[in-house]
């Protein structure tokens, strides 16, 4: 498997149709960054990464042949040598696209974790109480509803909203991934949810607009008007747009991105979580070293107190509601 090189410390496009078992990589994907630094940032005890993936392995858990991307392999092996090297407790999991709504890799990861892991599925509407109930044993405790044009296509809002509320009754939440340009015309969708909601990566901003501006804005009325509405603080690799990366040493990266998610982290203290989100798909032009990314963020959560609700705290309540 081919991994960024940390001899030259940037992530490396390994070239289009690099083949990883029985499936050959969308063309431009780079794959996830090999050997992070150690954080230099010290993660609270219980530190949870509260947005990561699994890929495959291919061979093992094939990807869904309505994917939008095929991506490299990352294993759960590999992501937990990841939670061990940066300093994380425990995961949570969240089914990638690329696997559609076949959720065996991530249920295999989650077994595998021994309790360290939770995990995010995606279920279709005709999803039984019995398929439902062997998720929650495994320890899936939501439900991921995209409108990522580029990653899935649409799902109906009514067959989502029978989802939400099959998955009500077992104390489950619903994330949502979109993009903020889409938020006027999903508002009231989303205020409908009857569940508790986590929004993926902020809405994605686009951080080239002023974070006091009206579609910020938007998002954190959006919040405001729903306290059921949680959000992750993550991705600022993805998000930003003039860095500096999280490559060669970089203790100050993705400048750009932190006056919008430190308004969040201060505004909704109790309802923010974070993660690395690695393995990181479709990012195009770097892949940012994971243990500069956990060196992020000391600059949108800048007290202890606030590091400790962001990373330890809040993930709990959500994900290990039962205690341990
Ligand atoms: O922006 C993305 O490309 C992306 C994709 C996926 C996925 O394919 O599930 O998940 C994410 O959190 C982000």
């Amino acid at each position: 498997m081919a991994h960024g090189d940390p001899s030259t410390g940037s992530g490396i496009v390994t070239g289009s149709g690099t083949v990883t078992g029985p499936f050959t990589k969308t063309e431009g994907w780079l794959d996830w960054y090999d050997g992070p630094t150690r954080p230099t940032f010290r993660l609270p005890a219980g530190a949870v990464d509260a947005h990561c993936h699994v890929f495959g392995p291919g061979e093992q858990f094939p990807y869904a042949p309505e994917r939008k991307y095929t991506p490299c392999d990352a294993s759960a092996e590999q992501l937990f040598a990841l939670r061990d090297h940066l300093g994380f407790d425990r995961n949570v999991i969240v089914q990638a696209t690329c696997h559609g709504a076949d959720n065996s890799a991530l249920v295999d990861a989650l077994r595998r974790s021994e309790g360290r892991a939770r995990g995010v599925a995606t279920v279709r509407r005709d999803v039984t109480d019995a398929q439902l109930a062997e998720l929650h044993e495994a320890g899936v405790r939501g439900v991921r509803f995209n409108f990522v044009k580029r990653l899935v296509d649409a799902v109906p809002t009514d067959s989502l909203q029978e989802i939400a509320w099959k998955i009500a009754p077992l104390g489950w939440h619903v994330v949502i991934y979109f993009e903020a340009e889409d938020l006027p015309e999903l508002y009231d969708f989303f205020s409908s949810i009857p569940t508790d909601v986590v929004v993926d990566h902020m809405g994605r901003p686009d951080v080239t607009k002023d974070p006091n501006g009206p579609e910020f804005e938007l998002f954190l009325r959006f919040m405001r008007e729903n306290p059921n509405v949680w959000t992750k603080v993550s991705c600022p690799e993805r998000l930003s747009v003039s860095g500096p990366r999280a490559l060669d040493g970089e203790q100050h990266a993705y400048t750009d991105v932190v006056p919008f998610a430190r308004r969040v982290v201060e505004e909704f203290p109790d309802r923010v979580l974070w993660g690395t989100d690695w393995p990181h798909p479709n990012l195009k032009d770097h892949m940012p070293d994971d243990g500069l990314l956990v060196d992020y963020i000391p600059q949108i959560a800048t007290t202890p107190d606030l590091q400790q609700k962001l990373l330890v705290d809040n993930p709990r309540r959500l994900y290990w509601q039962e205690g341990a």
